[in-house]
């Protein structure tokens, strides 16, 4: 056989989550088929004529006995095994009938988010992991001088528009003056069970132990290895192809890609639109939030192009 000519099978898979968004269903595949043993979310490969949704809706009737009512795209993944090119379009389910049973006498479980990572999982599998943990909304902080007032603008955010994903961006700040101010921002989001992310050097999580740390792309593009621990997550800003590339090098956990849109703070750069940004993400290999005169109502769209969501400074600072 040709070993150059790999075989291309297009898999759906669904991220079906709990009505409290605290657990995710998982399968384990049979130790008779490939990956035997392993973790799965339930799914399958489509017929030549369906749709991955289609497919999808086909593949949980004939393995768990449920009938999807509400899906939207979560990520899709390409993934070279030694045997074939893989592309795992993977939906989350919202809503559904029935009570999901292992159909084909596959142990099937609800497992909580924190959990995850201690289930075996085919090697695809781990930007999908990351999907499922994150949100579809970032706040990236923007500017305030005044402490008392960020506190507050940080926990409306939390509070009412109910995000769970933050960086902490504030270049105009001195070292103890943001370390003070990252303290406080991470007592905030543990009220709210909400991640903080650090925007500055990754030393920066030996004082103040937040979530992760996110890179600027040119700190991305100075960095030879993954500078953090692998149960912090890494994040980076990124605006082309080599930079999604070299995210990837560093095992990055998601990126940001920008700018989607022309923004007043950048009123020079040209915008990346939709159509170059639905094609950079499709190659990322990882969640990617976009960015860039973003708003909440963006979210469906980027969703449906294939982003995590979208990431914002301006729609959440109020
Ligand atoms: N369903 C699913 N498949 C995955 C995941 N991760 C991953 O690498 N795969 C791979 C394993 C398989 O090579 C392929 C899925 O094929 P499958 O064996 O489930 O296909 P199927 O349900 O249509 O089963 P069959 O009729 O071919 O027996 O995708 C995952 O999370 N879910
Ligand atoms: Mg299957």
């Amino acid at each position: 056989m040709n070993v150059l000519v790999k075989r291309r099978v297009h898999v759906a898979a669904a991220a079906i989550i709990s009505a409290d968004k605290k657990q995710v269903l998982l399968a384990r595949r049979p130790s008779s088929v490939d990956h035997g043993g392993l973790w799965e979310f339930p799914g399958g490969k489509l017929a030549p004529y369906e749709t991955g949704l289609e497919g999808l809706k086909r593949e949980l009737h004939e393995e768990l006995g449920v009938e999807i009512t509400r899906a939207q795209p979560l990520i899709r993944v390409h993934h070279e095994y030694t045997d074939k090119h893989i592309l795992l379009d993977v939906w989350q389910v919202h809503a559904y009938s029935g009570e999901p049973f292992g159909r084909e006498g596959q142990a099937v479980r609800w497992v909580p988010m924190e959990e995850l990572v201690n289930y075996p999982f085919p090697a695809a599998n781990l930007p999908i992991l990351r999907a499922v943990m994150l949100p579809t909304e970032y706040l990236i902080t923007g500017e305030e001088g005044d402490e008392a007032r960020f506190d507050t603008r940080l926990e409306r955010a939390l509070q009412e528009d109910g995000i769970r994903l933050v960086q902490l961006r504030a270049k105009e700040l001195e070292h103890e003056a943001y370390l003070a101010r990252a303290k406080r921002a991470l007592a905030l989001c543990r009220q709210y069970d909400a991640r903080l992310l650090l925007n500055g050097e990754p030393g920066l999580l030996d004082e103040v132990d937040a979530d992760g740390i996110h890179l600027t792309s040119e700190r991305l593009m100075s960095l030879e290895r993954r500078p953090i621990a692998e149960n912090k997550w890494l994040s980076a800003s990124t605006h082309s192809r080599k930079q999604l590339d070299q995210a990837a090098v560093l095992g990055c956990d998601f990126v940001s890609l920008s700018p989607l849109r022309t923004t007043p703070s950048h009123p020079d750069v040209s915008p990346l639109g939709w159509h170059d940004f639905q094609q950079l993400v499709e190659r990322a290999g990882m969640p990617v939030f976009a960015l860039g005169g973003m708003t909440r109502f963006d979210a469906n769209h980027a969703r449906a192009v294939g982003a995590q969501g979208i990431a914002s400074i301006r729609d959440f600072w109020k």
